[in-house]
């Protein structure tokens, strides 16, 4: 338990580590690569090292120095590996392993945390099944831990339900280049979570992969090619930004967060936008985006692009002027928590007035009081509500480590806020 003590913040600049989106999937194009790759400014954290480890004992070589990570790919065709690969509870690597283990010459056992066994995956089971490949469930029908046996995966036109999760349709793209006679894949619910799908198909084409695409319904990949080696740079984490810019938002500081910028197909740079509707100034230069706080008024704003910011705009919410609705977020049920009852429940321990439904969060700003915050074994949770402990006394965060899932610096950067 940490107790966040209020404290004016100013003026800062803070930097945020590599994204946790592209780390994963830089590793995982890398090693399918033919050749040796080196992997510039990685996230190194417990997610993305789960990712890396996985890669190992996939067959990759992996030399990880202090700035960089070189690694010697397989060209498109995993090893054997027996021992079950533990991936905790990193969604991502879940999800985007399980598609590009079918590339494989053995038969992988993925398996996790007992939350992971209540995160689905049987959408991208069932689009697995429907290519000629026998993944199954090994315990829970539709969830983790799975099978995914390798041999099979020629290719094929397949459909993909990306109702809960744009993860399963990465999964088909990173691994359709790799099959003999390539993938038509056609998008038959959602996605949610777009820009997901929009940083997959980027790192296709930085690796020199082939991909026709019809906006989010439909994707031709040719088949029988191969990633390139080469020297790949992994940019900042525009969701880590999000805790900083919300600490400006409300406590009327002013943070520039460098590096991030809306160039980037990384959606959670958008909430600055969501910030500035607020009544936040933001300012968007070549080194990075300010945001500075202001009277924060209500939004009504569709979060389905942008699901790990939503306990992020739940806390600033809570100190703006009305009542502020986040619309088709049914997917944050399946997080590392259910974000939408962890929110509402660590909101209302602060005495504001949350209510979810199945898709939607609507929370009343007023004067919250502190609290003792669960975390949920949530690193976004404990993230976010530090932000409210920068204006409230007596806030305080269980379980701080807690973060090391995605941002294992994230205490020693926020304490940046009070240096400046
Ligand atoms: O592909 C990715 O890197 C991610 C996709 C999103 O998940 P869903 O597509 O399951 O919403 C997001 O919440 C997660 O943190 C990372
Ligand atoms: C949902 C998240 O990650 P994952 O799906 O990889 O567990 C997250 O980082 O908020």
């Amino acid at each position: 338990m940490i107790e966040i003590k209020p404290h004016p913040i100013g003026r800062c600049r803070i930097r945020v580590p590599g994204s946790k989106s592209y780390t994963h999937r830089t590793l995982i194009a890398a090693a399918l690569a033919d050749g040796t790759s080196t992997v510039r400014d990685p996230l190194r954290s417990q997610d993305t090292l789960l990712t890396l480890a996985a890669l190992e004992k996939l067959g990759a070589t992996v030399d990880d120095r202090e700035s960089h990570i070189v690694i010697q790919g397989l060209g498109g065709r995993f090893k054997p590996c027996a021992d079950p690969i533990y991936l905790a509870n990193s969604g991502t690597s879940m999800r985007l392993l399980a598609g590009v283990a079918a590339l494989g010459e053995g038969v992988y056992t993925l398996t996790g945390t007992p939350r992971m066994y209540h995160r689905p995956i049987g959408h991208l089971l069932d689009a697995l099944n429907g290519l000629g490949i026998a993944a199954r469930a090994l315990e829970t029908a539709g969830c983790p831990p799975v099978e995914i046996p390798g041999g099979q995966a020629s290719g094929g036109s397949v459909a993909i339900n990306c109702s809960v999760s744009s993860q399963f349709l990465s999964a088909l793209l990173l691994m359709a280049p790799c099959t003999r006679d390539g993938m038509t894949i056609t998008v038959s619910h959602g996605p949610v979570s777009r820009p997901y799908v929009d940083m997959t198909v980027d790192i296709l084409a930085r690796f020199g992969i082939q991909v026709r695409r019809d906006g989010y319904t439909r994707f031709d990949v040719p088949g029988g090619q191969t990633y390139r080696a080469g020297d790949y740079t992994v940019e900042p984490d525009a969701s880590q930004a999000g805790y900083f810019w919300g600490a400006a938002a409300i406590t009327g500081g002013s943070v520039t967060v460098g590096g991030v910028s809306t160039a980037s197909s990384q959606g959670d740079v958008g909430l600055a936008q969501v910030f500035e509707r607020m009544g936040c100034h933001v300012v968007h230069a070549a080194d990075g985006i300010t945001v500075t706080g202001g009277h924060l008024r209500a939004v009504t704003v569709d979060m389905a692009d942008m699901p790990d910011m939503v306990p992020t705009l739940a806390v600033v919410a809570a100190f703006a002027e009305g009542t502020t609705v986040i619309e088709n977020v049914s997917h944050l049920k399946a997080k590392e928590s259910d974000r939408l009852t962890a929110t509402c429940n660590e909101l209302k321990k602060m005495g504001i007035d949350a209510v979810a439904d199945a898709d939607s969060l609507r929370v009343t700003g007023g004067r919250p009081r502190g609290a003792e915050i669960d975390t949920y074994d949530d690193h976004r949770m404990a993230m976010s509500f530090a932000m409210a402990g920068l204006v409230v006394p007596g806030v305080k965060i269980a379980d701080p480590g807690c973060v090391e899932k995605s941002f294992p610096d994230f205490w020693q950067v926020w304490e940046q806020l009070r240096a400046e």
